[in-house]
């Protein structure tokens, strides 16, 4: 059997918790019971000295739909399965509903898994798969028939009951794992890359049934990703990861349009990044002649030396001569189309800049900028509120 399948039937196997459990609960905890359903205090890993999760504090509250994001070996799967139980943390503490739970084992923290393989058992029927939990759960079978017949509903498989794992598409196995979690209604459902194996529609579908889902069911909801656009999709907020530390946690607007550092600018979206020196307030200087406004230069003084992200929806291009979209006083510059593409109902310019520099700039598709030829002269504008100094690292 493998480590994953294992670990699934940990948590399917969970029974109510025992009074050895609820021993457990600290006065402390106790009282930072709430609206924080998953709280790191100080919480670490290491491997033989070398630290997958640095000493991290964090909170998930009641309700919300976190994403873990971040490139690979960035501590990801580390915070879930500390979550989970299943991987001890080397410091710290984690509380559950207010309950110290480190040295609770997996099947006792109430705990939905579902995983990128699915861990579906191959010789059981669709229903059969989704009973398990309640099974071991010692629920009765007419309990057991309404809960798995609600359970499939949610997850659009009503008369899927008698296939086997096999006999079943990818999208249509991860349903099945899906429906298997909810039906003991977990307090907190973790997600280690669930949509993983899947081709981008029908990861797109099963993302939308995926935020349906936590809607209805209103539950805690920790979610592994390392794909921006589907962490920006789903969550409400996002804990972007990077060499096992947090490199931002916010709401996606946040991350988006207010990134703490170059690396969060980089890893979630396309940017326009210049490196600028402050010379006034809210005035930067690009190379030697190129004058600036951004949204506010506080905190930084005249002489400092800034990086400024500008997103490549926020700048307006068209041929230069061409009328001016709308009014974005404030910055343009010029240079020469290097490229133009069509994507997803948006025109993306690929621009190079009179000193060599390259932006890009996108915009909602326009017909006539899409014809302008490659090597033309374009005129780009955009608002000194759309560009943000990012934090010196
Ligand atoms: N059992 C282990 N023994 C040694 N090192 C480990 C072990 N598990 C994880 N690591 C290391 O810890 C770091 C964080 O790993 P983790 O699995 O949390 O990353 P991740 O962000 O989930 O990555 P991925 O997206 O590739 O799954 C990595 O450097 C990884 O090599």
């Amino acid at each position: 059997m493998s480590h994953v399948l294992k670990q699934t039937l940990a948590h399917a196997g969970g029974s109510t918790p025992g009074r050895g459990q609820q021993g457990m609960e600290s006065m402390e905890g106790a009282a930072q019971a709430g609206q924080d359903m998953i709280v790191f205090d100080g919480v670490s890993k290491q491997y033989g000295g070398a630290p997958a999760l640095h000493a991290t504090d964090l909170t998930v509250r009641k309700g919300e739909f976190l994403s873990l994001l971040g490139p690979s070996g960035s501590g990801k799967s580390t915070i879930l399965n500390i979550i989970a139980g299943s991987i001890a943390p080397s410091s710290g503490r984690i509380l559950l509903d207010g309950r110290d739970v480190s040295t609770v084992p997996p099947r006792d923290r109430q705990l939905g898994m579902v995983f990128q393989n699915y861990a579906l058992l191959p010789h059981l029927n669709v229903f059969d798969n989704v009973a398990f939990p309640l099974r071991v759960r010692g629920i009765g079978a007419t309990e057991i028939r309404e809960r798995v017949t609600q359970a499939l509903h949610r997850v659009g498989l009503t008369g899927y009951e008698k296939r086997k794992p096999r006999e079943m598409s990818g999208g249509q196995q991860q349903r099945v794992g899906i429906a298997r979690c909810i039906v003991y209604s977990p307090s907190v459902i973790l997600m280690d890359e669930p949509l993983g194996a899947l081709d981008k529609k029908l990861r797109d579908q099963l993302q939308g049934e995926i935020k349906r889902l936590h809607r209805d069911l209103g539950t805690t909801l920790v979610y592994v990703t390392h794909d921006q656009e589907e962490a920006l999709n789903l969550s409400d907020r996002v804990c972007l990861m990077n060499g096992g530390r947090i490199a931002q946690l916010g709401t996606p607007d946040e991350l988006y349009f207010e990134p703490a550092s170059e690396f969060v600018a980089d890893f979630v979206g396309e940017s326009n990044l210049f490196e600028a020196t402050v010379v006034g307030d809210d005035t930067v200087r690009v190379g030697d002649h190129w004058t600036l406004g951004v949204r506010s230069t506080e905190g930084h003084r005249v002489g400092q030396r800034v990086k400024v992200l500008v997103r490549p929806e926020k700048i307006h291009a068209a041929p230069q001569g061409a009328a001016a979209g709308g009014s974005l006083a404030g910055n343009h510059c010029v240079g020469t189309l290097a490229q133009v593409s069509f994507v997803g109902g948006m025109t993306r310019f690929d621009l190079t800049l009179p000193d060599g520099r390259n932006m890009i700039a996108k915009g909602i598709s326009d017909r006539a900028a899409e014809r302008s030829p490659i090597g033309c002269r374009m005129q780009m504008q955009w608002s000194a509120a759309d560009s943000v100094l990012l934090k010196t690292e």
